[in-house]
């Protein structure tokens, strides 16, 4: 199967030569969403999402996938309502990918992968003052999660796409200011399943609202080869490893329900 093919890849990269699960853990993510079986739930309410292009700082290669960071010290970026209680900052997105087009996001609908996921990545400023606090609570994290599908090319990606050469090898980082994340969600941001769940790299915490976009976004052939030209590896390494497959395997359900907001 595609998916064993990439867990064997995958399961190389020094992130994944540790504990692969947390002992007792029962909210683990990602999942494969069963959509027959998810539950509608009139109760959820519009997404409210504001981001303020001005608060972007930052891109750089952690050595796992490349992430756009944000300054959250105030709440000017910020995300509210659907099935969240309180209001959350945002701190950074990334995505995850594969080598080819046929998988590389971490969830699935009904078992079908796409070719890669976007990750925004939240945390609750009402209840806690540091991401670093936030990310051990139950109710500490919202990610909203956005498949990516290979068509017509993302102007509001470009700029992104083009200061990924500068942050090949990890551990490089370069100035990225004035980015909406806005531009990378889809038109309609109010359908979409919610459960709860993990971190999908460690610490693997259990500490996550997660909502994920029932419509995708679509982005170049030639977009995507970009994110393929990143490197796991440092500059220093001997040798490099093309930054590929950076997804988790999927986890048991432990019987969560999967919400959605749409019927
Ligand atoms: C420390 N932060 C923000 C994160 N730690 N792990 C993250 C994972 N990549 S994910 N996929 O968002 O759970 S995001
Ligand atoms: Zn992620």
């Amino acid at each position: 199967r595609v998916r064993d093919a990439a867990e064997h890849v995958m399961k190389m990269h020094p992130m994944w030569q540790g504990p692969l699960a947390i002992p007792g853990g029962d909210r683990q993510s990602p999942i494969d969403i069963v959509v027959r079986k998810s539950i509608f739930d009139s109760e959820l309410k519009p997404l409210v999402s504001v981001y303020d292009p001005n608060t972007c700082q930052q891109i750089w290669n952690n050595g796992y996938s490349f992430l756009v960071e944000y300054d959250d010290t105030t709440d000017k970026s910020t995300l509210k309502g659907g099935p969240l209680q309180d209001n959350f900052r945002l701190c950074q997105f990334h995505f995850h990918w594969g080598e080819s087009n046929a998988w590389g996001s971490e969830h699935t609908l009904d078992r079908r992968l796409f070719p890669a996921e976007l990750h925004l990545v939240h945390w609750n400023s009402d209840k806690y003052s540091l991401f670093e606090e936030a990310v051990m609570e139950d109710n500490g994290l919202a990610v909203i999660g956005v498949f990516l599908k290979v068509g017509k090319r993302h102007e509001g990606l470009q700029k992104l796409v083009d200061a990924l050469p500068a942050i090949r090898h990890k551990g490089s980082v370069v100035e990225f200011t004035r980015f909406d994340p806005a531009c990378l969600l889809p038109s309609n941001i109010n359908d979409y399943w919610t459960y709860h769940g993990s971190l999908t790299t460690p610490p693997l915490t259990e500490s996550v609202t997660w909502i994920i976009m029932k419509h995708h976004i679509e982005v170049s052939h030639d977009q995507l080869a970009v994110f393929r030209s990143l490197l796991f590896t440092s500059a220093e390494e001997d040798v490099q490893k093309s930054m590929v497959n950076n997804f988790r395997v999927q986890q048991p359900l432990c019987g969560r329900a999967v919400r959605s907001s749409f019927s």
